[in-house]
C-alpha cells in the first residue's frame, strides 16, 4: 500500500493562493468582475434578496462592486462587514449608505464606520457573498484565516432549521482546488460563482 500523499497544509495552500489572486493584472481584475456581474446579476437568489451582505476587494480578491451599485440602484439594503473593536475576533454586517464615506479598519479594508443602528445579524440577511481565497466544488471554503465569518455563522451548526442567508462565495478561476481540508468549525457554502460559471448554484 503507498502512503498517502501529504495534503498541502491550510497555511501554504492559503499562501499560494493569494499570490495566485494578486497576481492578476488591471485588466483581468476588471474582467473578472464583469464577469462576476453578469453571473450573478440576474440569479434569481440575487433579484429575489432584499437584504444582501457583501465586501470591498482586498488583496487580489474578485471585486464586487459592480453587484453593489445594481444591489442599490434596486433599492436593496447592501450590508459590509464592520470589525467590531471587542471581541477583536468579531465582525458584524452594518447597512452602507449611498455615498457614505468609510474608514480603513486595521486590515487597511475599507468599512462604515461602526454604528450598531444600521447593523443587522446575519441571520436576517438573505444573501451573503463571501469573500474567499480558496475554494472547492463541495462547498469548502478557506479565507484569510481569521475565522470572521466562520464564527459569525456558527448559529448555522447549533441551529439547523434556522434559514439564515443564502451562502455564495465569489472568487477567481484561479482560487479553486479540489478538495480543501476541511477543519470542523467550516461552515459549507451554498455555492461558489466565478467569472466563468456558478458552481452549485
Ligand atoms: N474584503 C474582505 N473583507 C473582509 C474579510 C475578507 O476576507 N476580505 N474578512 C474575512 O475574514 C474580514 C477581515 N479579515 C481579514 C483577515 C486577515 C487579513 C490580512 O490581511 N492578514 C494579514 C496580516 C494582517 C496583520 O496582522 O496585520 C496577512 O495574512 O497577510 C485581512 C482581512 C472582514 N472583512
Ligand atoms: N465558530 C468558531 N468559534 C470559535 N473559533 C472559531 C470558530 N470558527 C473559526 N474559529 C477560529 O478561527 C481561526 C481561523 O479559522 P479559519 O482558518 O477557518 O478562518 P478562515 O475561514 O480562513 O477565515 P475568515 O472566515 O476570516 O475568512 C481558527 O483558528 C479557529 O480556531
Amino acid at each position: 500500500m503507498s502512503i498517502p500523499t501529504e495534503q498541502p497544509t491550510r497555511h501554504s495552500l492559503r499562501r499560494q493562493l493569494r499570490e495566485a489572486r494578486r497576481a492578476l493584472s488591471r485588466l483581468e481584475q476588471r474582467q473578472a468582475s464583469l464577469g462576476l456581474y453578469r453571473q450573478l446579476a440576474q440569479h434569481p437568489n440575487f433579484r429575489r434578496a432584499r437584504h444582501i451582505a457583501l465586501y470591498l476587494p482586498n488583496d487580489g480578491e474578485i471585486d464586487p462592486q459592480p453587484l453593489l451599485r445594481a444591489a442599490q440602484r434596486r433599492g436593496k439594503h447592501t450590508y459590509l462587514p464592520v470589525l467590531a473593536s471587542w471581541p477583536r475576533t468579531h465582525m458584524r454586517m452594518q447597512r452602507l449608505l449611498p455615498g457614505e464615506r468609510l474608514q480603513r479598519n486595521r486590515f487597511g479594508i475599507a468599512e462604515p464606520r461602526p454604528n450598531r443602528a444600521r447593523q443587522r445579524p446575519l441571520w436576517a440577511l438573505d444573501l451573503l457573498l463571501l469573500p474567499l481565497v480558496g475554494f472547492d466544488e463541495q462547498g469548502g471554503r478557506l479565507g484569510m484565516g481569521g475565522g470572521f465569518y466562520d464564527r459569525s455563522l456558527a448559529y448555522r451548526q447549533r441551529r439547523k432549521r434556522l434559514l439564515g442567508p443564502r451562502l455564495f462565495g465569489l472568487a477567481h478561476e484561479c482560487q479553486k482546488v479540489a478538495c480543501l481540508p476541511l477543519a470542523s468549525w467550516d461552515v459549507p457554502l451554498h455555492g461558489v460563482i466565478t467569472a466563468q460559471r456558478r458552481y452549485g448554484c
